[in-house]
């Protein structure tokens, strides 16, 4: 079954809308570049609200250890996702605290192995947020089994990206927005039904008549 996350969560109201619509979680971008950014205060208040039975995901960007520690704790986040270029040690230690997804260009992809204990790959654009829809078929061949997708998931086009990648979970925002950091009820709850039925219809038809 591929798990679905709502990114870019600012608002209770938006929490719970995905929430109820089945998400398996949420995304809360702490990234100081993000036209999302959510304050830490909002944070704490959108992962109380939703409750521990849907994932609360902290997004970060170029932030120092520290910073993304104390961030994700405050915010009471059950794991953390993290962009951009960092140590090893970096991400090693991080992992001691939360789990990790650990997002990846196209590019990066290419040199990377099996993720260490405790970590998730997610494939995602140089630029994220903009809502532009990676090459799946080019991803076919070095997409490693467990990892997640993003970049320019819609109710549009999940479909077609699941049957191509199989992903662990997907993740969008631009796409189910009415404005930076606003939800379009309709759109998410089409996501979520698109992603859940793509979902049932890879696995039951790969069973034997
Ligand atoms: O959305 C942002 O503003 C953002 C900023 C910094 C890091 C990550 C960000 N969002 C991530 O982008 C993808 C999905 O983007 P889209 O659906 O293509 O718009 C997702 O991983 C978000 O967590």
């Amino acid at each position: 079954m591929t798990r679905v996350k709502i990114c870019g969560t600012t608002t209770v109201a938006d929490g719970m809308l995905a929430a109820e619509a089945g998400a398996d979680a949420i995304g809360l971008i702490f990234a100081p570049v993000s036209r999302r950014q959510v304050d830490v205060q909002t944070a704490r208040q959108i992962s109380l609200a939703v409750g521990p039975a849907v994932g609360r995901v902290g997004v970060f960007l170029d932030q120092p250890l520290d910073e993304v520690l104390r961030l994700a704790a405050a915010a009471r986040v059950s794991a953390v996702q993290i962009h951009g270029r960092v140590s090893s040690l970096y991400l090693e230690t991080l992992a001691c605290y939360h789990p990790v997804l650990r997002v990846l260009t196209p590019a990066e992809l290419a040199g990377a192995g099996a993720p260490p204990i405790g970590h998730t790959l997610m494939l995602d654009a140089p630029t994220p947020g903009q809502g532009v829809p990676l090459d799946w078929e080019a991803l076919r061949p070095g997409f490693l089994p467990g990892s997640w997708l993003a970049g320019g998931l819609g109710p549009e086009n999940v479909k077609q990206a699941i049957q191509v990648l199989q992903p662990a979970g997907v993740d969008a925002v631009s796409r189910l927005e009415m404005a930076p950091g606003h939800k379009d009820p309709a759109r998410v709850r089409a996501f979520i039904q698109a992603v859940k039925m793509a979902s049932w219809s890879a696995t039951n038809e790969s069973y034997p008549q």
